[in-house]
């Protein structure tokens, strides 16, 4: 039929609906020039390896093993102060010196988490690590005080606690002549620190096997297959695939544990009245007492803050404490000054538990702690700039994603010198320390998104270190190298030989 014979009120509608396609197509145009834009800009001014057509620069990353390491801490050698790794078409500008990511962390130029978080959405929801804006800055408010100083003293008698079965673990192996499985050991400790500290959760991971832990494994190893495979990067492949079926049961059963957890401890705060802190009490509570002009979080909000609380407090300190043992053990002369440094702490002391003072009186330990981190953290920030970024007269366009790793970072010859390979705690003197870029070490981030329990982890570390080199001290008798899982984690398990220094 020709138009002119249709009903006005028809032509109407078509012409409606002809002009609005035609707007949402000159839109997809000026998207589709804009980003044409933006890559031809990157791949033009920015440095960085010559990608393949097709698959940019994936296959010429190691992966997570051992050399890929190495490849990290070559780049900054070869790109002083970025490059670009290209995911097939997709650029990623690497962040590889203090200056090019102090206005990213400063938040002086605009930026939001970058896609990589989505992967964690169904695992941790709306929880601090994955979300952004007006609820991310809600919720860091709210919880904050869950990390107070008053909050993490609290702590210190539960972690004395875990450290006790600890120390017990270790000396019945030593006592049955058996070797210290290091990575398996501090993994179990802070399995118990956390889930004790998140939910008073008696998790026995150390005595044995926890269901709780199980799943949580299963959903890190899940994930780590995930990010390693392009395709399962969508979710509508993700969805389909075999992986899938667990990853959703073991985030059901995570789920449904601690929705239990959380509605009884509720019923336990109304009918005990509860509204302030009080000593002994864990991160649900101070979540629950948490309140702002709105209320305060709802029980699914919950949920996913104990969850992120989960996925960032166990593989982190279970790595920091890992390599610092490891380096000590291979570093005789430190471990021995450590163990004169807690020998003065706990002299005249008949109960040998940390107290909070305690944690200001072994600098040399927190020398070592840094160091190690240093040589050894690997947890990376990822961003998608909101608006240009300029690094050393090079411009980074809005909407490009951004990564950091501080590995990369704590291993710039720039900053670190050419012995960065060496385990060395004076790096981290005063006198070092003075006029030493703030943002070239960051196991823990910086700015506004850095780690919220970075004080709670460190105490952690501390006391197991100084309730650990009281009673012990180690030899290494097998060795490994790194592998990335997120953290870094040894590839095998490292064997320790273990040297009791007095009666347990
Ligand atoms: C040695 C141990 C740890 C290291 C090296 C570490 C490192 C980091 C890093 C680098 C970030 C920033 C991540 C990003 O930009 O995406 C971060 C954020 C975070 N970490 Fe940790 N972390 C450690 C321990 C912990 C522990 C024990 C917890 C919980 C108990 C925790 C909870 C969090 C949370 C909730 C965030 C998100 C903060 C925000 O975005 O506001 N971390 N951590």
């Amino acid at each position: 039929m020709a138009l002119w014979n249709l009903a006005p009120v028809s032509v109407l509608v078509l012409s409606v609906l002809f002009s609005f396609l035609g707007y949402r197509c000159l839109l997809c145009m000026i998207a589709v020039w804009t980003e044409v834009k933006r890559i031809v800009h990157i791949r033009r001014t920015l440095p960085g390896a010559p990608p393949h057509w097709l698959f940019g620069n994936i296959l010429q990353e190691p992966g997570p093993v051992t050399p890929g390491f190495e490849w990290h801490r070559n780049m900054p050698k070869t790109y002083r102060r970025l490059c670009v790794f290209w995911i097939g078409w997709k650029p990623i500008v690497i962040l590889n010196h203090p200056e090019s990511v102090r206005n990213v962390l400063n938040d002086r130029v605009g930026t939001v988490k970058s896609d990589v978080y989505r992967l964690f959405d169904e695992w941790l929801g709306d929880g601090l690590v994955t979300t952004d804006g007006k609820v991310w800055k809600r919720h860091r408010k709210l919880i904050t005080n869950s990390f107070h100083f008053n909050v993490l003293k609290s702590y210190i008698p539960k972690m004395n606690q875990i450290a006790d079965t600890l120390i017990s673990v270790i000396s019945q192996r030593g006592a049955a002549g058996e070797l210290l499985e290091l990575h398996k050991t501090t993994s179990a400790f802070s399995s118990d620190v956390i889930l004790q500290c998140a939910f008073s959760y008696e998790s026995g991971c150390q005595e044995g096997v926890s269901e709780y832990m199980k799943s949580v494994s299963t959903l890190g190893t899940i994930f780590m297959k995930r990010s390693l495979s392009p395709p399962l990067l969508y979710d509508f492949i993700f969805r389909r695939s075999s992986l899938y079926k667990s990853w959703r049961k073991e985030i059901d059963v995570l789920h449904r544990l601690q929705e239990k957890l959380i509605s009884d401890r509720r019923e336990q705060h109304r009918q005990t009245g509860c509204t302030e802190f009080s000593k002994g009490m864990d991160f649900l509570d101070t979540l629950m007492l948490a309140k702002d002009a709105e209320g305060g979080l709802t029980d699914r909000e919950m949920r996913d803050e104990v969850n992120t609380f989960l996925l960032g407090g166990i593989d982190t300190t279970s790595s920091a404490l890992t390599w610092l043992l490891y380096l000590l053990a291979t570093h005789p002369e430190y471990q021995t000054k450590i163990q004169e440094e807690v020998d003065e702490l706990f002299q005249d002391r008949e109960i040998r538990e940390v107290r909070r003072e305690d944690l200001h009186r072994t600098p040399f330990l927190m020398k070592c702690v840094k160091e190690s981190q240093r040589m050894y953290s690997f947890v990376s920030s990822s961003r998608l700039l909101t608006e240009p970024l300029v690094v050393d007269g090079l411009t980074v366009p809005a909407g490009t994603d951004l990564a950091i790793y501080p590995y990369q970072l704590h291993h710039n010859p720039d900053v670190w010198s050419d012995d960065h390979m060496t385990f060395r705690p004076s790096r981290f003197d005063r006198q070092n320390v003075e006029g030493r870029d703030p943002f070239a070490f960051i196991p823990f981030s910086a700015g506004a998104r850095n780690c919220i329990a970075q004080q709670f982890a460190l105490q952690e570390i501390q006391v197991a270190a100084i309730r650990i080199y009281d009673k012990f001290g180690f030899t290494l008798v097998r060795d490994s190298t790194p592998v990335f899982r997120i953290v870094s984690v040894p590839e095998d398990e490292i064997l320790l030989g273990i040297n009791p220094r007095r009666e347990t």
